[in-house]
Formats: C-alpha cells, sequence, structure tokens
C-alpha cells in the first residue's frame, strides 16, 4: 500500500472531522447543507430539544438596556449528545445587533487590542482602521481587499490570546469592554452561570471564503465557565464534534444574531467553522438586520443606535463578512496565573516565534481565515 493510499483512507476511514470539514468547505459545486441542522426552522430536528433557561435570572428591564428580548421569549435549544451545549435563535431586539458591529468594526479595533494586522504592520500603520478604511472602501467588482478592514481576521480584547504559546498572560492585558462584559454576564446567567467574568474575547471576521479549523479552546484556566459567542452577518455553518479530534461532528447553521454556549461536558469539544454561507440572490444582508434604529429608551442602557453613515460601512462589510465574538473567563473565582518568568509579550515577538505541527489552533486560524493575507 503506498503512502498516498494509506493517508486517503485515514482520510476516508478515520477522520470523520476533517471529512466533513472538506465537504462543507468545498466550492465547486456547493455542498449539500441538506444535513445542516436549522435552528431558525420550526420544523425540528430529532436531536434537538428546547433547552430550560432561568427566567428570573436577568429581568426583563436588564435585558431590555442589554438591547435582548426578555429571556422567558428566548428560543434556547439543546442538542442529544451535547450536554451542556445551548444555542439560543436570535435573542436580540429589533436594531440592536447593530450595536455589536459596529463595537467590532469601529471601537474593538482600536489600540491598545491586538489584530492580526499587527503581527506584520506598525502600530501607526493598524491605528485608526475604521477611519483608514471608510474613506477608499472598496468597489463593486473589485477583486482584491484593499481596506484594512477587509484583511482584518481577528482581535482579542481582556487577556490578550497569545497564539503561539497558546496562552493568557497577566501581563498582556486590556480591562475588558464594560458593554461586552454585560452583554455576556447576562446570557451566561441565564444559561445557569451567573457571575460570569467576562476576561478575553476573540473576535473573529469571516470574509465569504473564510474557515476556521478544527481546535478546541483550552487556554482558559478555569473550564467550568461557560464559552459564549455571539454571531453577525452572514451565516456560517459550525461543526461540533467530540473530545477527540476526529469524531464526527454534528453541523448546524449560526445567523446573524444566533448565541451559542458551550459549558459542561461541552467546553471542550473540538469545533469547526469550515464556511460561510452564500447569501440567497438579491437578499446579501439577513432580514432581522433590516430594522436599524434601537428604542429611544435604550439609549440609557447599554447599547446605542448606530448612526446612518456607520451603519453604511457596517452593512456593506456584512454583505461579504460575518463577525463572531467569542467571549470567555479565563480565571475561576480567587484563581491566580500561575507563576512563570514573565515579560511582556509583544505583536512581534508573537509573529517571530516558530509553530509546530501541534500548536495548530493559531496556525489554521492564520492560514485558514486568511491570515496571511492573499491579496
Ligand atoms: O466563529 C465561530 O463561530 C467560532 C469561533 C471560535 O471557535 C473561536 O473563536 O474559538
Ligand atoms: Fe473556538
Amino acid at each position: 500500500m503506498t503512502a498516498k493510499m494509506a493517508a486517503s483512507m485515514v482520510e476516508q476511514g478515520e477522520d470523520a472531522f476533517r471529512k466533513l470539514f472538506k465537504f462543507y468547505k468545498r466550492r465547486n459545486p456547493p455542498p449539500d447543507f441538506s444535513d445542516v441542522i436549522d435552528f431558525s426552522r420550526k420544523a425540528g430536528n430529532e436531536l434537538v430539544y428546547a433547552a430550560e433557561l432561568k427566567h428570573g435570572s436577568v429581568s426583563e428591564e436588564a435585558a431590555f438596556r442589554a438591547g435582548l428580548q426578555p429571556v422567558k421569549e428566548w428560543r434556547a435549544f439543546g442538542l442529544q449528545g451535547y450536554p451542556g451545549f445551548i444555542f439560543i435563535s436570535n435573542p436580540f431586539l429589533p436594531g440592536s445587533q447593530h450595536y455589536w458591529v459596529k463595537q467590532c468594526l469601529k471601537t474593538y479595533t482600536q489600540k491598545p487590542n491586538v489584530c492580526n494586522l499587527d503581527m506584520h504592520m506598525s502600530p501607526a500603520e493598524t491605528e485608526n482602521i475604521w477611519e483608514k478604511s471608510v474613506g477608499s472602501f472598496w468597489k463593486k467588482g473589485q477583486r482584491e481587499p484593499r481596506t484594512l478592514l477587509e484583511k482584518l481576521r481577528w482581535v482579542t480584547l481582556g487577556y490578550h490570546y497569545n497564539w503561539d504559546t497558546k496562552t493568557y498572560s497577566p501581563d498582556h492585558y486590556t480591562p475588558f469592554p464594560e458593554d461586552l462584559h454585560s452583554l455576556s454576564h447576562k446570557v451566561a446567567a441565564a444559561c445557569g452561570f451567573p457571575g460570569f467574568k467576562a476576561e478575553a474575547g476573540i473576535l473573529n471576521y469571516y470574509r465569504s471564503d473564510s474557515s476556521l479549523g478544527i481546535h478546541v479552546d483550552e487556554s482558559e484556566l478555569d473550564h467550568t465557565r461557560p464559552l459564549v459567542s455571539f454571531s453577525f452577518g452572514q451565516t456560517a455553518v459550525f461543526l461540533l464534534g467530540g473530545t477527540k479530534r476526529q469524531d464526527p461532528p454534528t453541523a448546524m447553521f449560526m445567523r446573524s444574531g444566533d448565541i451559542m454556549v458551550m459549558s459542561g461536558s461541552s467546553r471542550l469539544l473540538y469545533h469547526a467553522v469550515p464556511c460561510i454561507v452564500p447569501a440567497p440572490a438579491g437578499h446579501p444582508l439577513p432580514t432581522c438586520l433590516d430594522q436599524r434604529v434601537v428604542k429611544d429608551e435604550l439609549n440609557n442602557g447599554i447599547i446605542q443606535t448606530v448612526c446612518e453613515k456607520d451603519w453604511e460601512v457596517c452593512s456593506t462589510y456584512l454583505k461579504t463578512s460575518r463577525i463572531n465574538m467569542t467571549v470567555r473567563q479565563v480565571l475561576g473565582p480567587g484563581q491566580t496565573f500561575p507563576v512563570t518568568h514573565s515579560h511582556t509579550v509583544t505583536a512581534k515577538e508573537q509573529s517571530r516565534s516558530g509553530y509546530e505541527e501541534e500548536t495548530q489552533t493559531a496556525k489554521k486560524r492564520k492560514s485558514e481565515t486568511g491570515y496571511d493575507l492573499d491579496s
């Protein structure tokens, strides 16, 4: 048997996750999405059941101020075989997703937050990504991404994740954004995790041809705290696997406004995003984004109405993109970072160190989300 044959057997026979990842990543011809669970559909899938939330843990007013429907109205689901996994089908109030999209593009991209562009550009060049992009926004039919926003792949918040050492460090920290902490705290509480502290965030920016490789998020020091993930813009296929990298995954759509909570024994499952689903012809933006203005009362709350000019930039961006925010609590109550010989890790240092075959998260993320700029 040739090495090639053996490799192909491994691919076909054993590594069910890689096989399905490739299946959904394929573009020509486009994959058949009929096995992908769609939580937005009324008709159920036998694996899906309604999840019980803690209605009393977030008052209607608190939910309202965060731009969320009352918790009792949320459509929350569990998946057979994945205890601790909770999928909440877009619980945002009309108009309020826009605020988070604007934060991800205009606010959270600002220094001292760290982004993929810092790996090979100077701080001066990656300052004010929003302002530098809006002036020369890309034109229709243009093939190459030109603006920094188009080249943006990830931003880190709070304890800035070091992709090379796969660790968080107290030496590289920016206070976590209050607004996103408040949103995540409420979602976690509704799912039975009161006292959630948002300490680190990874924002992922996907273009229509982006994907995110198979990985598990285990760098946080307390795995009893959930991981809370929010999606905006274009729909993605999300693959949720098992505790072993090869375990066969379940595919589901993640649409604009959807929230996913990975907790309990689902906290450390392998997962991936093999593809962004092409938007239906004539509908480049999901209809849940049609209504832009939030109710006036919300102006005293966490979120604010996005002005027309800013939304024009955001909506143009979202017609070909997806934004995902994953929020993590790094330390348990009273827990501290293990003592290591510490020094501040700079972006330059991160980009210099080599990658080993098994430190795949960063490598995959850097390549499959187009970290190495292909333009
Ligand atoms: O984009 C997504 O839905 C997944 C993101 C993710 O898995 C991560 O940031 O660790
Ligand atoms: Fe992840």
